[in-house]
């Protein structure tokens, strides 16, 4: 994990940093330290010349046998020197230290007043002697002063005060920005406790400036961001790479921005947060703060993040689809279930149960709206005598066939029913007695032309049916009178040879009427006929018996 500073911190190092260049810059400039090395040469300087004193007086004095003992305990005494001779001007070394051959024999004369030091003699009796001016010198052979090892260089007076002073400039600066920073640092400037009623959400919230830089980012976000709550702070939402719009919602400006410039809340927009293989799917809604004076200081920005929603409402839309599939499925099966119910299996065609209330619909409909309406009636002629010479599966398919040419030719809005064995019946809305009958003609045609050549028979059978029409212009009082009418209009056409169709007439219910009063009279004849034989054979027996 990278080493991250806090904003104190980071300013502090800066502020030490240049402080330090500073000191040095002037330093390399003005030279504002004393220079070790300048100093180091002086004392040189110094002690040669005051040894070269005390070995002039020596020599002066004539005390040359102790001049060796002298100069090995100065050496000896002085880390920093290595070797003293003494050397007339002659050449002739009278005086040296143990190792001084062997660290003066190399002249070279750039290291004089660095690490070699000639300090001439003149013995204070011959001073002044213009012939004699000078025995000799005093050589002093020094470490050399080039140590410029990185060691060195720390250990150096300047550095070590330039050093001491950034740290005690950092610490001071450290105390005092930390101070200060509390003031200053846009995360610090949310109170304690609105910071902590933002991190008790659950929605991950932000607070940004007018500039679209983050102020305030609560726990959530923190913890969507995957970043530190000091790195997401001053920083720009629409920066950070793992916070984009959805495609489906992609806009120009962000929402936040938006809000600002219009001042009023912006809600909806979509956005993704994905780190790694994490997609969070998330809906943004922005809040302008705006101040007393009503200018723009902020906004405040949440995050909901509804990716468990979204998936289960995707799993909704699932099961709501195959909802609705089961239910059309179900809706087909109760078709399928009514159909049974409602219709003759062998024929396709209503059963009586279906068809009487749709008749009974029909019927209204058109004495109500004044729109024509007819029935038929048809029945297979000699139907039973089919059966008896083919058999009955022959005379199934008869039926079949029979139904299958009358179904064929009906409309929609037509309805038909299997009245009986082989009789049919077929309700024509919207249509008035002439089209019945042109209806019923074409139907009986039809049948007369193809039921008997469909069986594939030898000798190939004459199979014909009989219609009776009527139509509700015959004022028909209900429904039942319809059907009564047509069965009497089909009565006559079997009656007239079969294989026809006949229009009900008014006369035709007189007819019947007729018919069944003669029917009745004649069995009231009949009754009476009988109760007179029956009194007279009655009469016979009593006067035999008397
Ligand atoms: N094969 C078969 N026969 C049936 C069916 N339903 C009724 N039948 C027979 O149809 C015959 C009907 O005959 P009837 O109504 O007496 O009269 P018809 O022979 O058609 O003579 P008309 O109607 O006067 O021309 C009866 O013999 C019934 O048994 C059925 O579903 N299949």
């Amino acid at each position: 994990m990278p080493l991250r500073f806090s904003p104190s911190v980071r300013v502090t190092i800066g502020l030490m940093s240049l402080a330090m260049t500073l000191l040095l810059f002037m330093d390399l400039v003005l030279g504002v330290f004393p220079s070790q090395e300048k100093m180091q040469l002086q004392a040189r300087q110094h002690l040669a010349e005051s040894m070269s004193v005390q070995l002039a007086t020596m020599l002066s004095q004539d005390d040359q046998r102790n001049i060796p003992a002298v100069v090995n305990e100065l050496v000896k005494r002085n880390p920093d020197l290595r070797s003293i001779g003494v050397r007339m001007s002659s050449g002739e070394l009278i005086a040296s230290s143990a190792n001084h051959l062997s660290s003066w024999t190399t002249h070279d004369s750039t290291e004089v007043g660095r690490s070699r030091f000639i300090v001439p003699m003149a013995p204070a009796a011959r001073i002044g002697s213009p012939k004699d001016s000078r025995w000799g010198q005093i050589e002093f052979a020094f470490k050399p002063l080039d140590d410029s090892t990185l060691g060195s260089i720390f250990n150096t007076p300047s550095f070590k005060l330039i050093g001491l002073f950034g740290i005690s400039a950092g610490v001071m600066y450290y105390i005092y920005l930390r101070r200060t920073f509390q003031h200053l640092d846009p995360s610090s400037a949310v109170p304690e406790r609105v910071q902590m009623a933002f991190d008790a959400l659950s929605e991950a919230v932000l607070v940004v400036d007018n500039q679209s830089r983050i102020v305030m980012a609560n726990d959530t976000f923190v913890r969507l961001s995957r970043e530190h709550r000091e790195v997401l702070i001053g920083k720009d939402p629409s920066s950070f790479r793992w916070l984009t719009q959805s495609q489906s919602d992609e806009h120009d400006t962000p929402p936040w921005q938006e809000c600002m410039n219009g001042k009023s809340a912006v809600h909806g927009n979509a956005y993704e947060a994905l780190h790694d293989e994490d997609l969070r799917r998330l809906i943004v809604n922005c809040s302008p703060v705006l101040d007393a004076r009503d200018a723009v200081r902020g906004c405040m920005v949440s995050f909901s993040d509804v990716t468990e929603i979204e998936e289960a409402n995707q799993q909704l839309v699932v099961l709501m689809t195959e909802l609705a599939h089961s239910k059309e499925q179900l809706q087909d099966q109760n078709v399928a279930l009514q159909k049974l119910a409602s219709s003759d299996p062998m024929t396709g065609a209503l059963n009586r149960r279906a068809f009487f209330p749709l008749l009974e619909g029909m019927f209204n409909n058109a004495r109500a709206t004044h729109t024509p309406m007819s029935f038929v009636m048809c029945d297979i002629d000699k139907f039973k005598s089919i059966n008896d010479v083919f058999g009955h599966p022959v005379g199934d398919k008869v039926i079949q066939k029979f139904s299958s040419i009358i179904l064929r030719s009906v409309r929609d809005t037509d309805e038909v029913c299997r009245y009986g064995g082989e009789e049919f019946c077929i309700a024509l809305g919207n249509t008035d007695v002439d089209q019945a009958m042109q209806f019923a003609e074409r139907v009986r045609q039809t049948v007369e032309t193809e039921v008997g050549f469909s069986l594939q028979l030898e000798g190939r059978p004459f199979i014909t049916a009989s219609f009776g029409v009527s139509s509700i212009s015959h004022n028909a009082p209900s429904a039942a009178a319809l059907i009564e009418q047509a069965d009497q209009a089909l009565y006559v056409s079997k009656n007239s040879g079969r294989n026809q169709c006949t229009i009900f007439a008014p006369e035709m219910a007189k007819q019947e009427e007729a018919e069944e009063k003669s029917a009745d009279d004649a069995t009231e004849e009949r009754r009476a006929a009988l109760k007179t034989r029956f009194q007279q054979e009655k009469d016979k027996l009593e006067k035999s018996g008397a």
